[in-house]
């Protein structure tokens, strides 16, 4: 069995459990825009996660505030905030992304590993704004369905893709929004080059594409900027950052003219 499949029959137990209780959550606030803020900018923007804990790396920082963590994200310019909310796996939890959503006036992502609607429910109430869909981990019926469930929610939704089938499969539900992972969830390996490979057979100028994972350096962010990437999302570099404004400034890197050429 991959991590992949691992997480998915623990999420399976998950859902089981979320259907037989009422929804401990009630979001104050409403979804909060996502993708119609990046046009603008003229710089690359950074979605920053809130991750204590992974697979491929074991602890990272279990005994991180959040709040006081996401704070410190929306104070640097981040365009939104990550929430690992998996706990199995990743040492996070839905009242963490409560939370951060709480405190925060920008968008919060539920990362995590959706394959239920009733899991869209429990992110919303939560206060997320944007939810993850991740194709390797989800049947083409389901990824249509879960998408149009969380649309018609009023969230926003990133499709995660890692391999050129994935993205074919994607392409037909025409999404507005594109996670590239540079990590095979199957084998933890990080090739930034991924960005690069696939951006390059996304047709439609207008869909936004996001670039996920393995950010160490201002040279990895110009790489995933040149591949085409507007949004990069990065978590273990900040969260591991003894300064975070340092560290997310160095990651900071202008949208030039040829991010829309690469493609
Ligand atoms: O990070 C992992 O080990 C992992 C393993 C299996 C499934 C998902 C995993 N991570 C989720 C993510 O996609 C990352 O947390 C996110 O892209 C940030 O990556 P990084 O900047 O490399 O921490």
């Amino acid at each position: 069995m991959t991590v992949l499949e691992n997480i998915i029959a623990s999420k399976q137990i998950e859902v089981e459990r979320l259907l037989q209780v009422s929804i401990p959550f009630h979001a104050a606030k409403q979804p909060i825009p996502f993708k119609d803020t990046i046009a603008n900018s003229s710089e690359v923007q950074i979605i920053s996660e809130i991750k204590r804990a992974s697979p491929s790396k074991g602890d990272i920082r279990t005994e991180i505030n959040p709040v006081a963590q996401a704070k410190q994200y929306e104070a640097c310019g981040a365009a939104a905030i990550s929430v690992l909310t998996d706990t199995t796996f990743f040492k996070g939890s839905m009242e963490d992304l409560q939370a951060v959503a709480e405190a925060v006036r920008i968008p919060v992502l539920c990362k995590d590993f959706i394959i239920h609607p009733i899991q869209i429910d429990h992110a919303k109430a939560a206060g997320a704004s944007i939810v993850l869909l991740i194709v390797a981990a989800l049947s083409k019926q389901q990824l249509h369905d879960l998408y149009h469930y969380a649309i018609n929610k009023g969230l926003e939704v990133i499709c995660e893709v890692h391999q050129v089938t994935e993205l074919e499969v994607l392409l037909e539900l025409n999404p507005e929004i594109i996670g590239i992972n540079n990590r095979n969830l199957k084998t933890f390996e990080v090739d930034l080059q991924t960005t690069a490979k696939l951006a390059a057979l996304i047709p439609h100028r207008d869909t936004l594409i996001i670039s996920e994972s393995g950010f160490r350096t201002r040279s990895d962010a110009i790489l995933a900027r040149d591949a085409g990437a507007e949004v990069l999302l990065i978590g273990e570099t900040l969260m591991r950052a003894t300064n975070v404004s340092k560290a997310f400034n160095e990651l900071k890197v202008a949208k030039e003219r040829s991010t829309k050429h690469a493609r």
